[in-house]
């Protein structure tokens, strides 16, 4: 008995509440996604959401999901994955893994296995039946890159600034 806490967060659990804390950045007012790269030592080496490329002011491109393309965020936004790489401090991600609010899409996936990423942790499939996440499915099959479903061990964390402490139901 050394009297240690012993419910602290799971390596999953904390990756992956990152990667939510980070999507409260995205001004994305429908889907906010994040992302966090954590390297063999479990070490953050990257963290991102989606939004605007640098520069490019949030009040002036559209957020807009219908309409003529360029009426829309989709030819302007950059993807929480393709950030949270951007962002690492290192350039070989050899060996990491990342941990995503959102199944990536095959942009992203080409992206995550080219730059070394072994191991995808995703919470939400919700464009699962799209030409574009089937895509992803191919690559990662074909290139042997794995990937998983977070199954969260308890329902939410609540971060308190009154008390100084994280709580969970
Ligand atoms: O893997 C992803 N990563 C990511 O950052 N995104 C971003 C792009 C958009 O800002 C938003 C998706 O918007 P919507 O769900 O309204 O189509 O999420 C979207 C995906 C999957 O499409
Ligand atoms: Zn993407």
């Amino acid at each position: 008995m050394s009297g240690k806490r012993e419910d602290v967060l799971g390596w999953d659990e904390y990756f992956m509440s990152l990667a939510l804390l980070s999507a409260g950045r995205s001004k994305d007012p429908n889907t906010q996604v994040g992302a966090c790269v954590a390297d063999p030592h479990n070490r953050i080496v990257g963290i991102g959401y989606n939004g605007f490329p640098r520069g490019c002011s949030d009040d002036r491109l559209p957020w807009a999901r219908e309409g003529a393309y360029l009426d829309t965020k989709y030819p302007f936004v950059c993807h929480a994955e393709v950030n949270a790489i951007l962002n690492a401090i290192t350039r070989d991600l050899t060996g990491c893994r990342m941990y995503v609010a959102l199944f990536p899409c095959n942009e992203c996936t080409k992206i995550i296995i080219q730059s070394g990423i072994g191991e995808i942790i995703y919470l939400s499939d919700k464009y699962a039946a799209t030409d574009s996440v089937r895509a992803s499915k191919i690559m990662l099959d074909s290139s042997g890159t794995a990937y998983r479903q977070f199954v969260p061990s308890r329902p939410s964390l609540t971060i308190d600034f009154f008390t100084c402490r994280l709580h969970h139901d």
